[in-house]
């Protein structure tokens, strides 16, 4: 599991919140995103319909989704960021800081090495790997990228929490089978293909080409 931050939080991220629907939690990933931009504007207080209005859902929803984590925001005054940032990042995990490694230093895992803004989530990336011999021993971002052939010993001498999977799509499961063997508590793949694993591991899948179809299916029946 992943460790503990170096400072407090005060909020209690097991109060039944393990319990929100899945849509629930992206709505709260999107709210602690846009209060982390509000606070380094100087912002210190922002009410339901302003919070609802950055990601378009309607302030009921926002004033149902906060209330659930058991913050009610003040008639007039609204919700205080500093406390909702720290009780949303708590419930997601980022009051912890995690141990992330990526698999796949192509186009995509090269830009996600590069990206500076993993780690003020508390997600820190500790390895990255590859089969090709020109990357191998390489770094980006300040990452090593491993060969991916000694992953396994590798794996057993970090025990990341979590993993990037972006290698091809005939590698995906795999890969994804050497990680879960591996004691991997979660795999976010960027593989175009719907990873079903066994046990307890915890799967997101990014499939980028999909979304640009829900797009283009919005735009055609707006
Ligand atoms: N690049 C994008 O914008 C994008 C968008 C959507 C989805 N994807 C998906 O993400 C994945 C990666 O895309 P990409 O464009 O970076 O591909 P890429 O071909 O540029 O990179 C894949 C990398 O994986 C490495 N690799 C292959 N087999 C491996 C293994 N068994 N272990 C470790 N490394 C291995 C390759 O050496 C290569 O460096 C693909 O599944 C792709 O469909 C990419």
């Amino acid at each position: 599991m992943p460790s503990e931050p170096d400072h407090e939080t005060t909020s209690d991220p097991n109060s039944g919140v393990n319990k929100l629907p899945r849509p629930a939690v992206g709505r709260l990933s999107l709210y602690f995103r846009e209060l982390h931009r509000l606070a380094d504007q100087g912002e210190t207080h922002l009410n339901s319909k302003q919070l609802g209005a950055l990601v378009d859902v309607s302030p009921a929803v926002v004033r149902r989704d906060l209330s659930s984590l058991g913050t009610i925001g003040r008639r007039g005054v609204g919700y205080p960021i500093d406390k909702l940032t720290e009780q949303i990042g708590a419930v997601l995990g980022s009051g912890l800081q995690w141990q992330v490694i990526l698999v796949g230093v192509g186009s995509l895992g090269d830009a996600l090495l590069r990206y500076r803004g993993f780690e003020r989530l508390g997600f820190r990336l500790v390895a990255a790997f590859d089969l090709a011999p020109g990357k191998i021993g390489k770094q980006i971002g300040g990452v090593s990228i491993w060969n991916a052939a000694t992953m396994t010993g590798k794996l057993a001498e970090l025990s990341p929490d979590l993993a990037i999977l972006a290698v091809p799509v005939d590698q995906a499961a795999v890969v994804a089978a050497d990680l879960v063997a591996a004691g991997i508590s979660g795999i976010l793949n960027f593989a175009p293909t719907t990873l079903r694993l066994p046990g307890s591991t915890a799967v997101v899948n990014v499939d980028l080409a999909s979304e640009l179809q829900r797009l283009a299916f919005s735009v055609q029946n707006r």
